[in-house]
């Protein structure tokens, strides 16, 4: 899956996500209302209304982007209503030919790790039969319980050919309460780099990449420097461009000298272009051409930056 992913981003020159994070604000109000009418103000016409907003996003932008990251929190926050939205979400954008993350973030102990692993990314076996529950292509995956936490799901990468990331530096304005913790002079987040180098070499793809990749967010570039030398096979997911303040300049380091090795997401930037004064013209009833917009901007602020 690793190369699948690889052979997308050369094949739309765009190394770019587009995070699948559907509010229910963020749906405009001719979706919510059509969906309201088929169901009622319930789960099930939420769960409906951030499908139908996902649909024209991808119909309007799959043609440019290699991959999308579907957020399972947006959907699970409407129970189970929003978990079939999510699992169509992921079925139609690999109809489409994209490379499906799903942000998941999970890691327990090994055998529950097992469980989480085979639900999204492998099959379980029901009977003399097998089956696919989510289906992912990626999956996202915490690495706090270390190696017994993590090998299930690197076993199960190997088995059906997908692939993880693994949060190593995060985003977010508390990451460095634990990650940046001095641990012998070196800080936590190397550490846990070099272990991300060590779980991902032996399941080396054709492209000479890694399924097991990092999660390294765009807020911190110069941890992202010194983290693309210590997981050279890896790709770096990275979460924080857009929304969070993440600039396209900080972000070039993140990838090797082959262009490639880093892939950014953005989600609230493109899902609700429509809301920013920037992208205001299309209206929301136009709200997928205004995803689209914004995707051809980031497209073209990033590779700027790579050919700076
Ligand atoms: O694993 C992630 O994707 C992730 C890691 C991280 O460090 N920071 C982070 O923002 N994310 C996710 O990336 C997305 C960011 O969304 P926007 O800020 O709207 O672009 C959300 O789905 C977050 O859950």
């Amino acid at each position: 899956m690793i190369d699948k992913l690889v052979k997308n981003i050369q094949k739309t020159n765009a190394p770019i996500v587009v995070g699948l994070d559907p509010m229910l604000n963020y749906v405009p109000e001719h979706i919510q209302k059509a969906a309201f009418a088929e169901y009622g103000e319930t789960l099930e016409g939420a769960g409906e209304a951030i499908w139908q907003f996902n649909k024209g996003i991808v119909d309007a932008t799959y043609d440019l982007i290699p991959a999308v990251k579907p957020q399972i929190a947006m959907y699970e926050q409407f129970g189970i209503e929003g978990l079939k939205a999510f699992k169509k979400t992921v079925d139609y954008c690999k109809e489409k030919g994209l490379v499906v993350i799903g942000d998941i973030k999970r890691g327990d102990i090994g055998s529950t790790s097992t469980a989480y692993a085979v639900g999204h990314i492998g099959k379980v076996q029901v009977g003399s039969k097998t089956y696919a529950g989510f289906d992912e292509d990626f999956i996202t995956v915490n690495p706090y319980l270390g190696t017994d936490g993590i090998k299930p799901f690197v076993d199960v990468c190997k088995e059906e050919n997908k692939g993880i990331f693994v949060l190593v530096k995060t985003s977010n304005p508390s990451s460095g309460e634990f990650q940046d913790r001095l641990v012998d002079g070196r800080p936590l987040y190397e550490i846990v780099g070099d272990m991300v180098d060590k779980w991902g070499s032996d399941v080396i793809g054709e492209s000479g990449y890694s399924a097991v990749g990092a999660v390294v967010g765009a807020t911190y570039p110069e941890m992202g420097k010194v983290l693309r030398k210590v997981m050279p096979k890896s790709f770096i997911l990275v979460p924080g461009y857009g929304a969070q303040g993440g600039k396209a300049a900080d972000l070039v380091h993140y990838f090797n000298e082959d262009r490639l090795g880093a892939i950014v997401n953005s989600s609230r930037g493109i899902i609700a272009a429509y809301k920013q004064d920037k992208y205001a013209q299309f209206g929301a009833e136009n709200y997928a051409d205004a995803s689209r917009q914004a995707v051809v901007d980031m497209i073209e602020d990033i590779n700027g930056a790579l050919d700076a």
